[in-house]
């Protein structure tokens, strides 16, 4: 068996969960409504036994018995109100289960009760206990076991009283006897089929509502993977700026989109400058150290609006969707001087830090990112040639310092 199995197993005899804490989930889940509907059958039963007085008085008249039954009736009665009014408050099917079941008690004394009060009418009296088994088995809200001992409460109790007070004959005892223990099977065994059925469809839902939930969970990492998989994808891992391939797709839309709209647009190839002695110098982590500041500054001296990707090496791109010649000069140098003052560790401290930005400008309406980088790429170069350190820039192929 395996252990889910055993987690929602339900008992043979009783009808209820087999493991002690299931049974109280189960029942606490049930609770509001087994508390309604007990109040509900305990008010409607209390009153057709109340109701029965009438054939009381038929029978009777007003005789000593007949005060006696209905002194009897009205007391009955009214305790299943009075009970009836406090399940409806704080009923409790899970600990309260006595309160529950106390109806039961007091409406089967009350009908054991009526025979020795009318002996003479006991074969309608042997029908209203076998309605009242059955109302105890199906009707009145209750666990298996309370109303099985009620019953067998209210049957060998209704016997006895034949038995006592009716004169009965051996043979009619026993066929009353046999009659009842019928009555009490078909009910304990459709009360027991519908306990497990509920429990069954109980722990149905529970094992539905355990895999939705695992499920949630499920969609919920993947999505976390999926996040973690894009970031890495898109995300430079040194500096944070957007990887090559990532940067690469988003200048091109910034570009289409400044060619839709006729603006102009500006390509920045950023170079450190003798990058290869930081490293020499310095070492590998002061290296990274250093391109994670300048990275820091490009995002902090640009616009929300420009795409800055790490290209590769110590080569950064920027797009500048909207940027015109002279405002890409200016940015270039206000950029380029960020750089420049860059606070350096303070074993750095002998250390120059500059970059030589490569300016392309989009100014032609087929200037596509490729050839802007390559344009880029080749005036970086001059400025590299020239002595570093500086901005220089191409218009459409021309070359200005
Ligand atoms: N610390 C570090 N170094 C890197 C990284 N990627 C590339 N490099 C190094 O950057 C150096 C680039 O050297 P070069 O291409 O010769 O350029 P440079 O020394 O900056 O010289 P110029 O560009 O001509 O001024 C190489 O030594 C690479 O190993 C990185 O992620 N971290």
């Amino acid at each position: 068996m395996s252990s889910r199995n055993t987690k929602y197993a339900v008992h043979w005899l009783t009808g209820q969960f087999c493991e002690y804490r299931m049974e109280s989930v189960y029942r606490r889940l049930i609770k509001t409504r087994a508390r309604f509907e007990s109040r509900l059958s305990l008010i409607l039963v209390s009153l057709i036994f109340g109701m029965f007085a009438i054939t009381d008085y038929n029978l009777l008249g007003l005789t000593r018995e007949y005060y006696l039954l209905i002194t009897m009736r009205i007391v009955v009665v009214s305790l299943c109100l009075l009970l009836a009014f406090t399940i409806g408050r704080w009923g409790n099917y899970f600990r309260k289960i006595w309160l529950h079941a106390l109806p039961l008690w007091i409406l089967a004394t009350g009908i054991i009760l009526i025979v020795p009060l009318r002996p003479e009418s006991l074969a309608t009296q042997v029908t209203a206990v076998v309605v009242a088994t059955m109302a105890f088995y199906l009707l009145i809200p209750n666990l298996l076991t309370v109303v099985t001992f009620a019953s067998l409460y209210l049957s060998v109790g209704f016997l006895t009283s034949a038995v006592l007070f009716a004169d009965i004959s051996p043979v009619v005892a026993l066929r009353l006897a046999l009659l009842l223990i019928m009555t009490n099977a078909v009910g304990f065994c459709a009360l027991l089929r519908l306990e497990s059925l509920q429990r069954r469809q109980f722990a149905l839902l529970q094992e539905e509502r355990a895999q939705n939930h695992h499920l949630l969970k499920e969609i919920a990492l993947r999505k976390d993977l999926e996040a973690q998989l894009r970031m890495l994808a898109e995300r430079d891992a040194l500096t944070g700026l957007d990887s090559r391939s990532h940067f690469m797709k988003r200048a091109k839309a910034l570009l289409q989109r400044s060619r839709m709209e006729k603006k102009p647009f500006s390509l920045f190839m950023i170079d450190v400058d003798h990058f290869k002695s930081i490293n020499d110098t310095w070492g590998h982590i002061h290296g990274d150290w250093v391109l994670t500041k300048i990275a820091e500054a490009c995002a902090q001296s640009l616009r929300p609006t420009d795409v800055i990707g790490r290209f590769g090496g110590e080569e950064f791109m920027v797009a500048l969707p909207d940027t015109g010649p002279d405002d890409a000069q200016i940015v270039a140098e206000r950029l380029q001087k960020m750089v420049a003052e860059l606070p350096l560790k303070e074993e750095m401290s002998g250390m120059r830090l500059s970059v030589t930005i490569g300016i392309a400008l989009a100014n032609t309406e087929d200037a596509d990112l490729e050839s802007l980088i390559m344009r880029a790429d080749q005036i970086l170069y001059v400025g590299k040639r020239d002595g570093r350190n500086r901005v220089v820039m191409c218009r459409e192929g021309m070359e200005e310092g």
